[in-house]
């Protein structure tokens, strides 16, 4: 069975169909990658299935259970996480205070969180290997706002890991980072598929066909190519299509 399930999703915005029937499925252990032209849906899908927006109709499974609808807060107890496109880190926090507030337990441990982080070493001790799992450790005690886009790209896996989750879905990693960064982001993700289970949005063909083991293709709200990057490659609509380079 699938670790996690969307079965005939369907969403509108007024008039405007987004997801048609969207029907996924992503098992554990693997990274699942998810492409498509611009606008074709995939925030939106990312969206449905992390809980911020209800479906019209279809259902959300996770673990066998029936998560449609769920609040993101339950979901993330539930232990799916996820990576924001857009930066949402506390800039004036330390790297490893933003790690530590995201760890589960922390808000119930400590009454006022930032004046009694330091004192913890337990949370400290976690929120280390965190740290030591996306690549920042020497950037502990580095105010976030210091930190290189990449690094800050990292953290923000970072506090996505803290929450300890089963499933892990990440929006646009690569995005706005150069090659360097995206080679070191590479390395993170490969590394990180160790242990995690992974769902990837991405527009950089070669990234996503590099690090996924199976990609599925968004488009008119449906999806309409499914397979292992090979398979992929092969298939005679993703090569002729226009979403981007497959050499
Ligand atoms: N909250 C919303 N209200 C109204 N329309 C929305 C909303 N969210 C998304 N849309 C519309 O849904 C369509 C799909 O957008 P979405 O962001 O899901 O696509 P995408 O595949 O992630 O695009 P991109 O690759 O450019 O990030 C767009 O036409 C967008 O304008």
């Amino acid at each position: 069975m699938a670790l996690f399930e969307a079965r005939h999703l369907h969403k509108r915005f007024g008039q405007q169909v987004v997801l048609e029937e969207i029907n996924l499925s992503f098992e554990e252990g693997r990274l699942s990658g998810i492409m498509g032209p611009n606008g074709a849906g995939k925030t939106t899908c990312f969206n449905v299935l992390t809980g911020r927006y209800k479906p019209d109709r279809g259902q959300v499974l996770f673990d066998g259970e029936d998560i449609t609808g769920s609040p993101p807060e339950k979901i993330v107890r539930r232990g799916i996480s996820r990576s924001f496109q857009i930066m949402n880190l506390f800039d004036e926090y330390t790297v490893l205070d933003n790690i530590v507030i995201a760890l589960p337990g922390i808000r119930k441990k400590l009454t006022n969180p930032m004046h009694a982080i330091d004192a913890d070493s337990e949370m400290q001790d976690r929120a280390m290997d965190i740290l030591d799992r996306v690549g920042l450790p020497g950037r502990a005690r580095t105010n976030s706002k210091s930190l290189s886009y990449g690094e800050r790209r990292a953290l923000e896996i970072g506090v996505a890991l803290a929450t300890e989750p089963r499933l892990l879905f990440v929006d646009e990693p690569t995005a706005g980072l150069g090659a360097d960064g995206t080679s070191r982001l590479a390395d993170l993700i490969q590394s990180l598929k160790e242990h995690t289970t992974i769902v990837m949005i991405e527009h950089d063909m070669q990234f996503l066909f590099d690090v996924a083991d199976k990609i599925s293709v968004i488009h008119w709200g449906q999806v309409i190519a499914e397979g292992t990057p090979d398979e992929l490659r092969a298939n005679p609509w993703v090569r002729r299509s226009n979403l981007g380079e497959l050499n």
